[in-house]
């Protein structure tokens, strides 16, 4: 497909820095220099060890167009997301003489669109990124918002900062070598932005599931670009998550204490996954969804091959990480609910033993 065929999906925040654009298409490289600006003289591209090749070839194409380009390469997934990868990201950054005209440009899935956005929100308290994904979930959620940051030993995305890039280039092409498992967790985040705030994205992917897990179907294309719209929409109105944007949080207050218990050998994905079927448990408990409503979370995302249920032993350790969810405050625990598809809203749970009775319902 010509660079021409591709869709443009603005966000429009408040400032000049958060306004941008998400460019999805194929082919799409030859766009990263406009995305940079015309001060930005030096880019360190950070990619993991997994995509050495793909790093290469971005940082190439930025020498062939006149920038000094240097790659960091970081370790894959999770692993990536720690002070001591952001720390070395800094010291190249130091080592080549990173002004505040310069730009970083991440090239991988969520882990290093996170950790490439933290190093460029920190380093000289804040330089031009520009973010390539090349996972689904990257593409559909993480590379899109401007939320950045790594994780502690205490849970995950702990430290961090809102840090909108100065654009997004989703280049489906991409996916043509993104393991399968990887695509399926991604579509998590999809079926997440169905339930908050599209419901035809639901309909896509239950009508058609061979074409929703076909990365170069046209319908994983309108999932990719319907999904952005729902983040981009909710992000333009809300970038620091003082209101709307928690709802983008569906799933993650269990999903992230799974994510630690298993020392973040599941994937994000699949971890959301569970997570959004006990908070449509937890909605359809205290009433406020149909029992209609909350069995589709079930049977949507089993029909995917991902997780719905989790080890009944764990309770403890879940109920620990939930309560240093962002989203708590004080002790006061606090979960993004239903009151139908696409009506999200908050739930306030003083009483855990509530949660302990959902969680009963996805236990095994
Ligand atoms: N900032 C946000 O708003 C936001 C939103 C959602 C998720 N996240 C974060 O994103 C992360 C999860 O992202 P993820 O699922 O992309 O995980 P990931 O970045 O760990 O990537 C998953 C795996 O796929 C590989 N990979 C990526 N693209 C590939 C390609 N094109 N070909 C072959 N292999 C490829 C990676 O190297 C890795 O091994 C989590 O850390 C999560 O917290 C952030
Ligand atoms: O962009 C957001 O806001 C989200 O909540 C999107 C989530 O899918 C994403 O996993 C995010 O990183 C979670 O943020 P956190 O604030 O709970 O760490
Ligand atoms: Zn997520």
């Amino acid at each position: 497909m010509a660079p021409d065929d591709a869709t443009i999906i603005p966000v429009t925040g408040s400032t000049t820095e958060s306004t941008y654009d998400v460019v999805v298409g194929r082919g799409l490289l030859g766009r990263l220099p406009e995305l940079l600006g015309e001060r930005v003289r030096r880019v360190l591209v950070i990619h993991p060890r997994a995509l050495r090749a793909t790093g290469d070839t971005v940082r190439d194409e930025l020498a062939e167009a006149g920038f000094t380009a240097v790659t960091a390469e970081i370790p894959d997934a999770e692993e990536g997301k720690h002070i001591q990868v952001a720390a070395f990201c800094w010291q190249v950054l130091g080592q080549n003489d990173f002004t505040r005209s310069d730009a970083v440009v991440t090239v991988g899935g969520g882990a290093v669109t996170d950790l490439g956005g933290f190093v460029a929100a920190t380093w000289l308290r804040g330089v031009k990124v520009v973010h390539l994904p090349t996972s689904l979930l990257g593409m559909v959620d993480a590379a899109v918002g401007g939320k950045t940051g790594i994780n502690t030993a205490e849970g995950k995305n702990l430290v961090g900062a809102f840090h909108p890039p100065a654009g997004v280039l989703v280049d489906l092409d991409a996916l043509g070598t993104l393991p399968k498992n990887e695509l399926v967790t991604g579509l998590a985040e999809v079926v997440k932005c169905g339930f908050i705030a599209d419901p035809a994205i639901l309909e896509l992917i239950e009508g058609d599931i061979t074409a929703a897990t076909d990365a170069g179907s046209p319908v994983l294309r309108e999932l990719v670009e319907r999904s952005i719209r729902v983040k981009a929409e909710i992000v333009s109105e809300d970038l620091r998550e003082s209101g709307r944007r928690e709802y983008l949080n569906y799933g993650h207050t269990l999903g992230h204490a799974i994510e630690l218990a298993e020392r973040y050998s599941w994937r994000h994905g699949a971890a959301v996954s569970v997570g959004l079927v006990f908070a449509a448990e937890l909605s359809r408990m205290v009433g406020r969804l149909s029992d209609t409503d909350a069995d589709r979370h079930r049977s949507v995302l089993e029909s995917l091959g991902l997780p719905v249920t989790y080890r009944r032993d764990r309770w403890a350790a879940l109920l620990d990480g939930m309560r240093r969810d962002k989203k708590s405050r004080g002790d006061l625990l606090r979960f993004v609910v239903l009151d139908g598809v696409g009506r999200p809203g908050m739930l306030e749970v003083p009483d855990t033993s509530l949660l302990f009775a959902a969680y009963q319902e996805i236990a095994s």
